[in-house]
């Protein structure tokens, strides 16, 4: 049987790392080919072609690069010889690239971001299994159609349910809603599930002022107004629980509905969706009433990105309303 072509697409992070001794610290300084010379024996499996597109950690990721990013992988992908893209990414961004690529790409063929959490000089340098469990997900035919995957430690997540969970550990990447997609046994792709829903902002333009502000008990306005007053074009608030704030957080919000600007409430909970359960003053229906769109599941990163790409394409709120909402609400 013909092996099929994958493209490796490295953007740097954890799995790119080496500890630099002058500074006792690990930074990116491998190469694409550097690392793949470590998987050893995936050859046997997948053509691999190498590409070098960044050799930066997640932290220094940006909006544009992750349009570049895109633009990237949408001209290989659509080469009629790749049978899929892997990406590989720093974990700190992971999921927000992941979610990026998810909401913007047309393509039925398998995308796979995959990082690692240790780096090359430490002991149990997970980048090389991660890899192959990425190209054996990649050469998968259950792979196709599912939207932009992450494989970590063998367990293979939807982009739009999956977020880092812990700073050190290598099973770090979880769907806390909804459980994985699937892993991989023995080089082999295993699906417990199905996509029910995927979607997607037709957009090549993001819109990078958009903030995103965490809610504590007894904050008040002071965040929601500098925002507004020094230009963002959208924020995001993780409210409490089921998307609830402080009644002191309201002016801001009255603010926000004055000048234009769409809120969109998710969850501080690590799971779950918000929803207008409650009607106290600064509960979800208080907030709807006030013009707040719900965000779902999303964590606060994820949100931001989809309201960046939703304000790339219109700034008209009753539409972002509609791709936050339209399906799920
Ligand atoms: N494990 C990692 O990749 C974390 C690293 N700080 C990064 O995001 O680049």
């Amino acid at each position: 049987m013909n092996k099929k072509k994958v493209a490796i697409i490295f953007t740097g992070g954890t799995i790119s790392m080496t500890v630099d001794p002058r500074i006792g610290a690990a930074i990116p300084s491998l190469s694409g080919e550097q690392i793949m010379s470590m998987v050893t024996n995936i050859d046997t499996i997948a053509d691999i072609e190498v590409v070098n597109f960044a050799e930066i950690p997640g932290p220094h990721m940006t909006p544009q690069k992750m349009m570049e990013l895109k633009n990237l992988v949408n001209d290989i992908i659509n080469k009629d010889d790749i049978s899929g893209v892997v990406i590989t990414h720093g974990t700190d961004t992971l999921e927000e690239t992941a979610y990026f690529l998810d909401l913007t790409l047309y393509t039925q063929k398998p995308v796979v971001v995959v990082g690692a959490m240790r780096n090359s000089s430490e002991l149990g340098y997970d980048g090389p299994s991660n890899l192959a469990a990425a190209v054996c997900t990649v050469i998968s035919d259950k792979a196709q159609n599912k939207g932009v995957l992450v494989v970590m430690n063998n367990e293979v997540n939807l982009a739009s349910e999956v977020t880092k969970t812990n700073t050190l550990s290598l099973d770090t990447f979880k769907s806390l809603t909804y459980g994985p997609l699937g892993i991989i046994d023995n080089n082999v792709l295993i699906l417990h599930r199905d996509i029910i829903r995927r979607q997607h902002i037709h957009t090549h333009k993001i819109e990078e002022n958009v903030d995103l502000i965490k809610v504590g008990v007894g904050m008040n306005s002071k965040f929601i107004k500098f925002s507004i007053d020094s230009g963002a074009k959208g924020i995001v608030i993780e409210a409490m629980g089921r998307g609830n704030i402080p009644p002191t957080m309201l002016d801001g919000i009255k603010y926000a509905k004055e000048k234009n600007v769409p809120i969109v409430i998710v969850s501080r909970c690590h799971s779950g969706r918000v929803l207008d359960t409650y009607g106290y003053e600064g509960a979800g229906r208080n907030l709807i009433d006030l013009g707040c769109i719900l965000g779902g599941d999303l964590p606060g990163q994820k949100a931001r990105i989809k309201l960046m790409l939703a304000l790339g394409k219109t700034n008209d709120i009753n539409e972002i309303k509609k791709i936050f909402e339209e399906g799920i609400y």
